[in-house]
Formats: structure tokens, sequence, C-alpha cells
């Protein structure tokens, strides 16, 4: 603990110094003001003795008993100036995580003008105003403190606001106080209260200097720098009359920064948050990808609308808000096959109607995911699978309605438990993203917030929206680990994240977003950071998320062997569209995509000849902005034809194969399959040719 908190010789002494100034400001006037106020005519501008060793003032009042009795009003003043200056600078610091996109854009602008502005020259402005004295000093320097500490909590709050615990509470419907309360102030307050002791030390130098010059503190009150004024005058005949609250200004300014260090490293340090500092170290942040569309999700409801507003509206909607009108290019026309129907019953647990994600870029707006169509039936297991850029991570971003300004998201429909999500005004829409949808992110230490135990963090969502009492909702939480077989639940929930291995951790959030049994699970390459054995546990958990409640699974992942084995449909993602659907026992020998055949010849299997290497797909996958309007895996296509590459092959329904779609002028040969209906199958031959 005393090397975590630094504690160095000198900075305990230094501790020992504040705790002495704070025992003065309790002590000193009561034990002091006597003779501090006591006037000696006899003894007037005396210079050190025993009996005064700081000498006294032209009133005989000994100047010792001054110095520590103005230890009270000196503090006290310079701590309700930072008191002042912090309330107002994280009050306006916070907004921008709270205001829709347009508003908070006004506010940083806001904050950004203040801290233009020279703190001494808002000082005086401000003291104009209110006048001259100590409650004008302390709002006259409070409010100049306040735009350094508006920016600092907002750029604060704002890479909390990207961490993928506060989507995943997003997502679950947790409201912003709560967000606010339980995982934003307590993951930017070491930094913070840094800061302050550093405002607090400030603002000590500061208003000592403007009694010093007559305009702080007025007599007959008086603070170290008015007791300076008057030790100045006779500071070569007692130089302890000036030296005496000259010492007590620096020592004390001292102490509090040390005071401040040392809190703020007890908060820093607390145990979660080294891990996740170590964590950081070692290089495992979240994937940018990801947290860059999420860092602007705390915007609560306001935000999401305006992605929302596009989707509400059919196929030709607005791009969101946000983005300047023509920014955002059609996505390139083709005539998509609708996803196929869902099975008569339950509703579906999503559906999405020609999605397209559109961002702005430097070479003008680019659209990584384009004209995107699909169902997750009630209970159904669907995987997405692709190389890395092929468009998944937005596609369910999008899907569960997280991601916002710059990203432009246009569906025709978007459909949640068979609700239109975007009909929902802001308010009913958070509550049917929460109560039908979690969210399972990629790096499940991430997803959780490092500074809470479990128990609050698995519970909140069914305080939320189920209307359990917080001893009901930690039964259900008991119960959910239970059922994902994690050992001695009850423990579990007193622990913090960092003390869970990483397959823990991800049943527990996937125990998090099962609290509320939402009707689909969206995740997001689950297993990607945890090796084969635990990768079987998580699959596992959600395999029995997936059969006892019947929670529908989107599964997304770059694995085509996990897509295979998990899901009971696939879809597969190319240059942002699909490109192949088709049931995943039809996937081994029934695909007819080349770049489903080719993913899959990358795969090693039991008749694989290990002398010989696995086959690759040759090249890499194109960048958003390098999509072209014709087939975009052409350029890597072993039966690419003119047509190919230039045209863009329609998704079309394979004929007298429910539930398949291919998108390919030349899908591969298939003994199993049925000729795809497109004209497609016929050029096929003749083409290659
Ligand atoms: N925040 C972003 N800023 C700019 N471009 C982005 C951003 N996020 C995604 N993209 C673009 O969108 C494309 C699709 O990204 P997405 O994350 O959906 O791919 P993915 O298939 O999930 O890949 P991965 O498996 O690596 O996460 C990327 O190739 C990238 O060009």
């Amino acid at each position: 603990m005393r090397e975590r908190l630094d504690l160095t010789p000198g900075r305990i002494a230094l501790l020992a110094v504040l705790a002495a100034l704070l025992a003065l400001v309790v002590a000193g006037p009561p034990l002091w003001s006597g003779a501090a106020d006591e006037i000696d005519t006899a003894a007037m501008r005396a210079g050190a003795s025993a009996a005064h060793p700081f000498g006294t003032d032209q009133l005989g009042r000994d100047l010792l008993a001054r110095v520590l009795v103005a230890t009270r009003l000196s503090l006290l003043l310079a701590l309700a100036t930072a008191a002042l200056g912090f309330a107002l600078g994280v009050a306006v610091g916070l907004l921008p995580a709270l205001l829709g996109p347009r508003l908070r854009s006004v506010v940083a602008t806001t904050i950004n003008l203040f801290v233009a502005i020279p703190g001494l020259l808002l000082a005086l402005l401000v003291a104009t105003i209110v006048g001259i004295g100590a409650k004008g000093a302390v709002i006259a320097l409070g409010v100049a403190l306040a735009p350094q500490a508006a920016r600092l909590t907002q750029t604060l709050a704002a890479s909390v606001g990207g961490a993928e615990y506060v989507a995943a509470s997003r997502v679950v419907g947790v409201r912003w106080p709560r967000l606010l309360g339980r995982h934003i102030l307590p993951n930017i307050a070491a930094p913070l209260v840094l800061q302050f002791a550093m405002a607090t030390s400030q603002a000590l130098l500061a208003l000592s200097a403007l009694s010093f010059l007559g305009l702080g503190v007025q007599s007959p009150d008086y603070d170290w720098g008015a007791l300076l004024s008057v030790g100045l005058d006779r500071m070569y005949v007692t130089p302890m009359a000036a030296l005496g609250p000259g010492l007590a200004i620096v020592l004390a300014g001292v102490a509090i920064n040390a005071g401040g260090d040392v809190l703020a490293a007890a908060i820093a340090t607390d145990a979660p948050q080294r891990a996740r500092r170590r964590r950081r170290a070692a290089g495992l942040a979240p994937s940018a990808t990801l947290a860059a569309p999420v860092a602007e999700a705390l915007a609560d409801e306001a935000a999401p609308a305006a992605a929302a507003s596009a989707a509400a509206a059919p196929a030709a909607a607005a791009p969101a808000a946000d983005a300047a009108p023509g920014d955002v290019p059609a996505a390139p026309a083709v005539d998509p096959a609708p996803a196929p129907p869902a099975p008569a019953g339950p509703p579906a647990a999503l559906r999405v109607e020609r999605l397209s994600v559109s961002l702005p870029a430097a070479e003008g707006a680019v659209t990584p995911v384009r004209e995107v169509s699909l169902t997750v039936g009630h209970g159904e297991r669907v995987g997405i699978v692709g190389e890395s850029g092929s468009g998944k991570s937005l596609t369910a971003l999008a899907a569960a309605a997280l991601l916002e300004p710059p990203f432009a998201v246009e569906t025709a429909a978007h459909e949640i438990a068979g609700e239109p999500l975007f009909a929902r005004a802001g308010t009913g829409r958070r509550r049917l993203l929460g109560r039908s949808l979690a969210v399972v992110f990629q790096d499940p230490l991430s997803a959780l917030n490092p500074a809470l135990r479990l128990r609050r963090q698995l519970t909140e969502a069914a305080i939320e929206h189920r209307d359990l009492d917080a001893g009901e909702a930690t039964e259900a939480a008991i119960e959910r680990l239970r059922e994902l077989r994690l050992t001695r639940p009850e423990q579990r929930l007193g622990q913090h994240p960092h003390e869970l291995s990483g397959g823990m951790r991800q049943r527990a959030v996937i125990a998090m977003g099962m609290t509320v049994r939402p009707g689909l699970i969206v995740a997001d390459e689950p297993t990607t950071a945890l090796d084969v054995a635990v990768e079987r546990e998580v699959l596992a958990a959600l395999r029995r998320a997936n059969d006892e409640d019947g929670t529908a699974i989107l599964l997304i992942s770059h694995d085509i062997g996990v897509i295979a084995s998990f899901c009971e449909r696939v879809l597969v993602m190319y240059g942002g569209r699909i490109v192949e659907e088709l049931p995943a026992a039809d996937l081994r020998e029934r695909a007819v995509h080349p770049y489903t055949r080719a993913l899959l010849a990358a795969v090693p299997d039991m008749e694989t000849d290990r002398d010989r290497p696995l086959p690759t797909i040759p090249g890499r996958p194109p960048t958003a902005a390098e999509l072209p309007a014709s087939c975009a895996f052409a350029a890597r296509c072993a039966f690419a034809s003119e047509r190919c590459r230039a045209q863009q092959p329609p998704l079309v329904a394979l004929d007298g194969a429910p539930g398949r779609r291919v998108a390919c002028w030349h899908p591969a040969p298939d003994a199993a399959a049925p000729a795809p209906a497109a004209a497609a199958g016929d050029e096929r031959e003749e083409e290659r040719r």
C-alpha cells in the first residue's frame, strides 16, 4: 500500500504538515485568537522575541498568533474557491456526455471559448461585477477556475463514455443519473481529485495575492496574504514578520498538492483500476473500431434519435441529422432479395431491411455497410462471418442502435421483437432495447466497470427493467451465474472484474445481459480474446441461454469454424454486403459463393493434408473507401469475369433452396444445390470459358 501511494519520507512529512494545518483550521482560532487580537500599546512594532517570535504589528498584536489564527480563513477561502470552480466546471463538463450531439457541440464550443480567455482576465471581469473583498475574490477566482475544470471533466467523461461497459449499460437501458453515478464519476474521480488539490493551492496563492494588494480579505478579518502585507514593511527589521505568513502560504500549497496526490493515488490504485491499467500497459485496450462508435453513445436518447430518424423513414430516408446534407452517397443500386421471412410463430427477435451505414471520410463519405437485410428468428442462432473489415461489427452495432453520428444509419425497416424500433420515442425505444436485446462485446474486461463489484453490474438491468428490488435482482443474478456454470456465484458477486478469469468475465457479461431475459443477444467476437478451452465455455453459455430461455443469438466472428458449429444459419459478409446466406448445415458442402468457399478452404479439417500449406485468399479485403460499384471480391476471385469487374451482383434467392441467398455472377457448381435463380447460373459457364 505504502509503495502504491508512493509514500516517500518527504511526502509523509508533507502529509504531516497538512494534518497540522487541518488541526489549526479547527483549533487555531479558539486557542490563539485572544493573543492574536490583544492590543498591546507597549509593544507596538516589536521585533522578534521569546514572547513574540514573529514580532508584533502596529497595534502590538502577536504576529505568530495571527498567522496561526489566519490558517482557518486562508484555507477555507481557498477551498471554497476551488469548490466553486469545480462545482461549476464539473457540472458543465459532464453536460456533453448527457446531451444530444447538437447541444453537445454548443457546450463544447462554449467551454473552448472560456478556456481561451486568460483566467486573470476572467477573474477581473467577474470581480468588477461582484466587487472586492473576500466574497468577491472567491467568486471571481472560482469562476476563473471553472473553464479548466470543465475541459478536464469533458475529456475524462468522453474517454470513459467510450468504454464498452458504458455501451453495455446503455443497451440494457440504464439511465443517465445511474450511468454518471456508477460508471462515469467513479472512473474519473482520481484525476479530478488531483486537479482539485492543485486548484486549491492555486486559489490559496491567488487569494493571498489579492489580500496582499488590499483587494481580498478586508480588515478586521485577515488571512496570510494580509499578514504578509503587514510583515513586508518590516522585512529587514523582523524577517519572520514577512517570512512567517509567506512560508505558511508556500508550505500549505505544497502540502495540499501532496495530499491531493496521495488521495488520487489511493483512488486510482484501487485494485480493479490497477488491473485495468496493467491491461492497458499490456496493449489490451478495447478495439478501436468498436470503441469509437460507442464513444458517442453516452448522449442517452437524443442522439440515437438522430441516427434513428433516418431509420424510421422508408428506404430513401435522409442521412442522420448531424451528417451534412449530401455527405452520404446513396448505396450503389442493387436489388437485394429481402431477408427470408421468419417462420410463423412469435415475431422475429430482429429484422432489419436495407441497412446501410455511412460515415464522412477525407475523400468524401464512405459506406462500409450497404443494403444489408437480415432476420434473426425467435430463438434462432444466426452467425455473421467475414474477414476483418467486412462490416460485421458495424452491422451488429447498427442493429443494436448503438451507432451515432458521425455514422449515418439508414434502414427501410428495423424491428426488435416484432416492434418497429424507431416508431418509438426515446424512452420507449430505450426500454424496448433494454428488455429485448443484450450486447456482448469482444473484450469482457472493458464491458465491465472495473471499479464496481459484479453484484451492482449484474443487478442494475433487472432492477431497471424487471422492477425487481435489490434482493430479488441479486437472486436472479445468482441464478443466471449458476446456469452459466460459474462456481460459487454468491461469492463471485462480491468480486471485482479483475478477480475473474477471462472466461468467467465473459460469462458474467452474458449473465448481465441475460438478467433481463432478452429475446436476443448480439455477441460480437465474444471469444476472440480467449483461448480455445475458454471459448468453449463461453459458447456453451450462449448455447444454454438459447436452449433454456429461447434467447436468439446473433454471433459475429471471423472464424467460420466457430460460426459453423454454433449457428443454425450463416450470413457471409464481404465488402459491407451479405454475399451468401445459407443454413449452417449446408456450409461445408453446399456453399456456392467463391468467397465462402475460400474461407472454408482456409480452415483445416480432418482430411486436410498437414504436409501442405493451407490455401489462403490472395490479396486483402478492400477498405470502406475502396469499395467498388462492382463485385468487391472480384479482385481476389479466381472466377472473376469482366462482368464481375463491371457490375454489382445482386443478392438473390436460390431457387428451390429456402433460406438461401447469394450475390455472385458465377456461383460455384454445387451438385447438391439447385442452380441459382439469377441469370448468372447460365452465364457462368459461358463466361468462364
Ligand atoms: N470508427 C471508424 N472510423 C472509420 N472507419 C471505420 C470505423 N469503424 C469501421 N470503419 C470502416 O468500416 C469497415 C467495417 O468495419 P467493421 O468494424 O464493421 O468490420 P468487421 O468486419 O467487424 O471487422 P473486425 O472483425 O476487424 O472488427 C472497416 O473496414 C473500416 O473501413
